[in-house]
């Protein structure tokens, strides 16, 4: 679908930059961070640092409003994923007036021992709002824990992806669209052009990214 309102490249590359601006971005080639899914990374993206930002939230906020409105009329209620979606879940469901749930990344052990938090009507069309995508694996739980409980989903909103092979592969195997409001090859050509990678750490990154396993396994 081609929309004017949306010209994602341009929003990609300022996305990117916003990133980079507010240090979201950081790298360790030579102590990898460890990631959710277990894997050796020499790249973070902190997105919950975008929440300290009000003019970077309220963007993406924006960004996201403008592709539900466009692009998913159905949508009934917004779900962010624990803990990096519910903030920008609840800054995206009062711009557009709709309810808000949050998924748990594991049912509470106590209280009522709930997984998803918040009134989910059986048969509600619900939008997914995930901070970042690695793996995939954290937000397609909350897909599945959603569907479980009667909802319909059939779209993700994600500030930043990294685009692995293996994400990509999920979603399509489970009927989701990704929304990317920015992605790792801008944030790697906007830190480029920034002048504040060098040329062998792209060059690491993109082996990283072209077989994240690889690298990783490297490092144990
Ligand atoms: O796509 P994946 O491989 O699942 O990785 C991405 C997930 O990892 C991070 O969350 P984390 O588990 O660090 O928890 P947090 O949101 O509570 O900080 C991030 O916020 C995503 O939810
Ligand atoms: O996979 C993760 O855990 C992860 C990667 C990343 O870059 N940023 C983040 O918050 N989580």
């Amino acid at each position: 679908m081609c929309d004017n309102r949306l010209n994602n490249e341009d929003e990609a590359r300022q996305f990117a930059h916003a990133m980079l601006s507010i240090g979201a971005v950081t790298l360790s080639p030579n102590a990898p961070y460890t990631w959710s899914s277990g894997l050796r990374s020499p790249i973070y993206c902190d997105q919950r640092l975008t929440l300290s930002h009000p003019l970077v939230r309220s963007r993406i906020a924006d960004a996201f409003a403008m592709r539900l409105s466009v692009r998913y009329p159905d949508v009934e209620l917004i779900a962010g994923t624990a803990t990096g979606g519910i903030g920008h879940a609840a800054i995206l469901s009062d711009r557009v007036s709709q309810p808000m749930v949050y998924v748990r990344s594991s049912a509470k052990g106590h209280g009522k021992q709930n997984l998803i938090e918040g009134r989910l009507l059986q048969g509600t069309h619900v939008a997914v709002v995930e901070d970042t995508v690695s793996t995939g694996g954290s937000v397609l739980h909350a897909v599945e824990a959603i569907r479980e409980a009667g909802g319909h989903v059939s779209v993700v909103f994600t500030i930043f992806s990294y685009g692995f092979h293996v994400s990509q592969e999920a979603f399509e195997r489970l009927g989701i669209k990704l929304e990317v409001l920015t992605d790792f090859s801008h944030v790697i050509e906007a830190a480029q052009e920034s002048r504040v990678i060098q040329e062998q750490d792209v060059e690491l990154l993109v082996r990283f990214q072209e077989n994240p396993n690889a690298y990783s396994e490297a490092f144990r």
